[in-house]
């Protein structure tokens, strides 16, 4: 009896001992994954920064070392040489419509020429590449030396370019508010005058998007005259940077048309964010341009800049209703996508770059209205062959940011007023370095059904 009753106690015992290892597993445990939660899980910040250290390094060579808190650490003693970074000479830019696109261009003709790099350059004196149709070998000059730089105006062709282009290519592209850019195209390719929209309304844009498919048609009929440019059943006021940037849209008639899909556009804007290393906003140049200085190791010299193409008209500041607003969005609202999206982006990537980033920007300021106030007073001068020799150079002074540097007339040249008089220095080089293999190119017949008028 006595022996039963100690073997109980003992069992009784045992169950309190296991009760006991058991409990004290389960505490292990539970602190081995508050430990994980609260030290080890990947914290999404810190996960960005690095992704976007990445996307701004895509050789590998660290544009700038993260620290502990995912920010990059201040530069030194000039943008580029406290780091080991290399210039990135290889490039697409996607140059939509409207967007301070030519500015871009000005900046890319001028980095491209001054280093004798390589363009993917539109065939005979053409400003284009096919645009609005997709870029085919026919439309670009032959190249014994390969191609850098693809900056002329073609909608995104991923397997085109992608073809040509050197792999370590950086892929970037500009895109503004959507209305703005809508009065832009009003005001440049003169919308409301082919359109017919009367002279006398108070604001021909609100005018139009209050009658839009009447006067849609009317601007997309055959051969409608001074249409110049865009063929005949292409919208220039539906969706324009989405179709540039290789969206389709359903033009040409009875392509594949994914406007209303909202998740195969979904699916794009995604595509777009691993295929493009940047996307720059029209309203947020200064910031855009120095996240592309970081992006491809330039210094403020490769990033002075003169605006082009800036328009003055009745209706660029007019107030709009909220309704005509709205009609603009869900006409254009695949563009609405496309903006929102890369602004977003734009602004992530800026929070990413640590504190120093408006210190850069600023810095920037400074240097590039010296140059704008330098290069004005160069493109006033009538005769460039005779410019004063007060104006033979200005000098910028070394600072944290820069090293010195000095533009002279021809680097204002080289990006304005009009950067095409350098695209057309460049087709000139073009024709005397591969003249036989563009006239072999000119031999063969063009049957393509898809050309550009421009
Ligand atoms: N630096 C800078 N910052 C912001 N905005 C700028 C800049 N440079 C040009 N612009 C504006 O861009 C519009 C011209 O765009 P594009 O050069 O792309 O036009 S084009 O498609 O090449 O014809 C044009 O817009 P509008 O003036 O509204 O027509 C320019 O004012």
């Amino acid at each position: 009896m006595w022996s039963i009753k100690k073997i109980r106690i003992k069992m009784v015992r045992r169950k309190s001992d296991l009760l006991l290892i058991f409990l004290f597993s389960f505490f292990l445990v539970y602190m081995m994954l508050l430990v994980y939660v609260t030290f080890l899980q990947p914290n999404p910040a810190y996960e960005q920064a690095h992704m976007s250290a990445y996307m701004l390094d895509l050789d590998g060579e660290s544009l700038y070392e993260l620290d502990s808190s995912g920010h990059p650490h201040r530069q030194k003693n000039g943008a580029r040489h406290a780091h080991k970074c290399k210039e990135k000479q290889n490039f697409v830019f996607i140059k939509g419509m409207k967007c301070a696109t030519t500015t871009l261009l000005g900046v890319f003709y001028r980095f491209g020429y001054t280093r004798n790099l390589s363009f993917v350059t539109p065939v005979h004196w053409k400003m284009h590449l096919n645009w609005p149709y997709p870029m085919t070998p026919r439309d670009y000059r032959p190249s014994r030396r390969g191609y850098n730089i693809l900056t002329d105006h073609a909608i995104y062709s991923e397997r085109e370019m992608a073809a040509i282009m050197p792999k370590n290519s950086v892929y970037i592209s500009i895109v503004r508010h959507p209305f703005e850019q809508l009065k832009s195209i009003f005001q440049y390719f003169k919308v409301h005058k082919v359109a017919g929209v009367p002279s006398k309304v108070e604001n021909p844009v609100v005018e139009y998007l209050s009658n839009l498919q009447h006067y849609e048609s009317f601007y997309q009929r055959h051969n409608a005259p001074n249409r110049w440019c865009v063929p005949d059943g292409f919208s220039i006021t539906k969706n324009l940077m989405s179709h540039c940037l290789g969206i389709p849209l359903g033009f040409p008639a009875g392509t594949k048309n994914i406007t209303s899909d909202n998740d195969e556009i979904q699916r794009y804007l995604v595509h777009f964010d691993r295929k493009f290393n940047l996307i720059l906003i029209a309203e947020h140049f200064f910031e855009s341009l120095i996240l592309l200085r970081r992006l491809m190791c330039w210094e403020f010299s490769d990033i002075v800049f003169n605006s082009a193409n800036v328009a003055q008209y009745k209706f660029k500041t007019m107030e709009v209703p909220d309704s005509i607003m709205d009609i603009h969005r869900n006409w254009s609202s695949v563009d609405y996508k496309l903006f929102e999206h890369f602004n977003a982006s734009l602004w992530r990537l800026i929070h990413q770059q640590g504190p120093d980033f408006y210190d850069e920007v600023e810095a920037f300021k400074i240097v590039q209205s010296q140059i704008s106030s330098y290069c004005s007073k160069i493109y006033d001068v009538k005769d460039k062959n005779s410019i004063p020799a007060y104006l033979n150079k200005t000098v910028v002074p070394s600072s944290e940011w820069t090293r010195q540097f000095s533009m002279l007339p021809k680097d204002c040249l080289l990006m304005g007023p009009n950067p095409y008089a350098t695209l057309q220095i460049i087709q000139g080089e073009s024709d005397v370095r591969d003249g036989d293999l563009i006239r072999q190119q000119d031999s063969v017949p063009d049957n393509r059904t898809m050309k550009g008028s421009c």
